[in-house]
């Protein structure tokens, strides 16, 4: 999901370029105050000129009483996909958000409805309060962790390890998966450092996370490599549904490849091994 700030006319139409999954148009924390009004006008041109295919629209906006509002209903008329409500502590700010986001619908008779949302959570509150969040509307497609505004509340700063988020990034893994919805994880700021990016990215796929949000196109390729099955990976899932449709066929829900037991856990990880080769557009014979 990358990041484009909204008041960079030269990004906002080169965006589609570089293969991301998600195209996020920022109005709240790329853009100075002075340049509020004009990169809304910038992103709803955007939206309305350019072709983002198929690509999912995202849009962060500013908070409800500082632009907040205005970003919505110029967004909705954009045709824009996703709503993303940074800093987002309580369930409340998402109820709030969902019900501007209905009357910008009603009003110009767009199905309610059809306008989806995501939060950020970025500080203590937020995090304690994800579980809350994550289910507040029926719009939520997912939750995101903000990872420099959040150490900056705990009172410290990031460190290559990454430890300082293991709780926040745990929380909110947790409370994205119960609502059934999907777990993003933040930006790696320091763009020149592939390495570090690379160790970031194999941790937040080790935990669990859906994808990660990027602040430059260069991070991209990065991330889906990481991202992408190995081959011997697509190769095991192929063995494990090839075994367990046998062993279904001869009324055994369990069997053993190689001394290791396969059941239903392990075929629906095939599964998703093989959605995801796809989704890489890797070749799965
Ligand atoms: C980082 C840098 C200055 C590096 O510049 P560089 O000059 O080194 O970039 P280069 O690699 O040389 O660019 C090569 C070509 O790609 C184009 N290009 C670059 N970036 C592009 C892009 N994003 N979109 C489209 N196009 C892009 C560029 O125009 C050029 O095009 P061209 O000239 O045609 O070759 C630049 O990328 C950039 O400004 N990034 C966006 C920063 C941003 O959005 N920050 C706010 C979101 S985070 C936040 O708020 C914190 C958070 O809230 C997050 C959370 O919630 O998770 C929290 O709390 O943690
Ligand atoms: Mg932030």
């Amino acid at each position: 999901m990358m990041f484009v700030p909204g008041a960079n006319p030269a990004m906002l139409r080169d965006a589609i370029l570089y293969g991301a999954d998600s195209i996020m148009f920022d109005l709240e924390d790329a853009v100075s105050m002075k340049e509020k009004d004009s990169a809304r006008l910038l992103v709803y041109s955007a939206l309305k000129t350019f072709d983002y295919q198929s690509v999912e629209t995202v849009v962060r906006i500013n908070e409800l009483s500082s632009g907040g509002r205005q970003d919505i209903e110029a967004m909705i008329l954009g045709g824009i996909n996703v709503i993303r409500l940074p800093k987002t502590e309580t369930a409340d700010d998402i109820r709030a958000v969902d019900a501007a986001i209905e009357s910008v619908e009603s009003h110009y008779q767009i199905p309610v409805g059809t306008t989806k949302m995501m939060a950020a959570i970025e500080s203590a509150e937020g995090v304690l309060n994800a579980r809350e969040i994550a289910i507040a509307s029926n719009r939520m497609i997912g939750i995101a962790l903000g990872a420099e505004d959040y150490v900056t509340s705990q009172k410290t700063r990031r460190y290559p390890d990454g430890q300082e988020l293991f709780f926040a990034r745990n929380y909110i893994l947790h409370a994205a998966r119960a609502a059934g919805i999907a777990a993003i994880d933040t930006v790696y700021s320091d763009v020149d450092n592939e390495d570090g990016l690379r160790q970031e990215a194999s941790l937040i796929k080790q935990l669990g996370f859906d994808g990660k949000s990027v602040i430059n196109p260069r991070q991209i390729p990065i991330i889906n490599a990481i991202y992408a099955p190995t081959q011997a990976e697509i190769q095991n899932a192929k063995e494990v549904l090839a075994a367990i449709e046998e062993a279904e066929s001869k009324g055994s829900g369990v069997i053993a490849i190689n001394g290791k037991m396969v059941d239903k856990p392990i075929v629906e990880r095939a599964y998703r091994v093989l959605a995801m080769a796809k989704a890489a557009n890797m070749e799965v014979k």
